[in-house]
């Protein structure tokens, strides 16, 4: 939904340690792709977990839009999919809300079926580039009509005879990457993708569950993925797993709020999605992985963060980034409790996110107390270690759920606390954010 009604400014006051259990919601990226998947498909698919996030509702909407069959049975999401190529042409705009990964995967499954549609988004949204999107699908086809800047509202005419493409991402992004591979469904032969880094690769794993023929090769360009179109996707019984990026926030608000000891059962660590516990670890955070276990293919632990006041600044490797890209905003406030600079490059993506997160996070931190330097694609946060971090500051979160995360975690253990203008974007990714956290005896207040 475009907008987020009222603003909710909210307090996080610090003195009060986090223990106990924290169940975070399911997996956004794997929510968005079952319900794409599931309307792709032929039968019914059925999916538990699923993320109820503003994001996540939104997609389930532009499937309803596009002809598939979408409900809440008890705990269950069912879709009743139309199969490849089978989308109707919506007869409304569709409105992406908040949702950058809804907005691109969607405009990708319908690039190359011969319906137009019409996408827009919310402020955030329709400042976001999407000609990264719309440059691929023309390849197929697809014909594209935005604002200046390739910005929503845009109109997408799908491809009435496409063509299987062969497009070497120029960013390192799972979206367009995404967004490629779905339009290549309803191709005839071999859509093939290139990536030189290596980004979450959920929808490849799920094409492959649903039915589909992929081949990934490592080459000398980088990851090479091959799929072969016009398959018949097969309905399936999908369990979202939780999903490590909003793990983040009870785990790092447990290993900078002093007395913390905070459990959070059951996160993929899907190697493309688990940088941030790496590097966590590396700043000697007291982050153990109890249980480590192996579900449906990829690895599962629950994470154990507790408080030791030990962490020291570190240099993230730029080639970890794409497996932690949504957590750099939380990261830095870690890194602002810790001894020493953290840096962190390679980042240039932070800058087309819900907000510019370097400069959001550079604001937010600088308000707080704390040193920040910054440049197109880098940013440094001065760890203030033993002498703590000031707050005290009242924030704007722009329409970013994750700067609005990030912010409260660090009033928690600030000596003056923090404040955020407006809380409502948590709601697209971590709806239980506040009572959850409540729950581990944050204390937060609304105003
Ligand atoms: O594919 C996905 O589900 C996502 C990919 C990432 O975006 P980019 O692929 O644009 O980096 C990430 O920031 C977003 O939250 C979810
Ligand atoms: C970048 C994010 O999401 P999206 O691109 O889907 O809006 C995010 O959740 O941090």
């Amino acid at each position: 939904m475009s907008g987020h009604g009222q603003p909710i400014p909210m307090t996080a006051r610090p003195g009060h340690p986090l223990s106990g259990v924290a169940h975070v919601p399911g997996d956004k990226s794997i929510s968005h792709r079952s319900l794409i998947l599931g309307a792709l498909s032929v039968g019914e698919t059925r999916v538990t977990g699923l993320l109820e996030g503003e994001d996540v509702l939104d997609t389930a909407k532009a499937m309803r839009a596009f002809g598939a069959e979408v409900e809440k049975q008890g705990d269950t999401w069912s879709v009743h999919g139309v199969g490849v190529g089978g989308f109707a042409e919506p007869s409304d705009v569709i409105d992406c809300g908040n949702s950058g990964t809804g907005v691109r995967l969607v405009m990708g499954c319908m690039a190359t079926t011969a319906i137009t549609a019409t996408f827009t988004g919310d402020a955030s949204l329709r400042g976001r580039p999407m000609g990264r999107v719309t440059e691929p699908l023309a390849l197929f086809g697809a014909q594209s009509f935005g604002r200046q800047g390739g910005r929503l509202p845009m109109t997408v005419v799908g491809a009435r005879d496409p063509l299987p493409v062969t497009y070497a991402l120029p960013v390192p992004s799972a979206q367009v990457k995404s967004a490629v591979l779905l339009a290549g469904l309803n191709a005839p032969g071999e859509t093939v993708v290139i990536e030189r880094e290596a980004t979450r690769d959920h929808t490849e794993r799920m094409l492959r569950g649903f039915g589909a023929e992929v081949r990934v090769e490592d080459s000398a360009e980088g990851r090479a993925i091959t799929l072969v179109g016009q398959p018949e996707l097969r309905a399936q019984s999908i369990v979202v797993p939780r999903d490590p990026s909003s793990a983040a926030f009870p785990v790092c608000a447990g290993l900078v709020v002093p007395g913390s000891d905070v459990l959070v059962p059951n996160i993929g660590l899907n190697p493309t999605r688990a940088g941030l516990f790496e590097t966590l670890r590396e700043m000697g955070a007291d982050l153990t992985f109890e249980g480590l276990r192996d579900e449906g293919g990829e690895p599962v632990a629950d994470l154990r963060a507790r408080f030791s006041g030990a962490l020291r600044g570190v240099e993230v490797p730029p080639e970890r980034a794409a497996s932690m890209i949504d957590e750099y905003p939380i990261l830095s406030v870690v890194a602002a409790f810790a001894e020493g600079p953290t840096v962190m490059r390679g980042v240039r993506e932070l800058r087309v996110k819900e907000s510019d997160r370097i400069d959001a996070m550079a604001v937010l931190l600088r308000a707080a107390g704390v040193e920040v330097e910054e440049g197109p694609d880098w940013m440094i946060v001065h760890g203030r270690g033993a002498e703590g971090v000031e707050g005290g500051a009242t924030v704007s979160t722009r329409l970013d759920h994750r700067i609005a995360m990030s912010g409260l975690i660090l009033g928690m253990a600030a000596r003056r606390g923090l404040g955020i203008d407006d809380g409502s974007p948590i709601a697209t990714s971590f709806p239980a954010f506040e009572t959850l956290m409540a729950g581990l005896g944050a204390a937060l207040v609304r105003g």
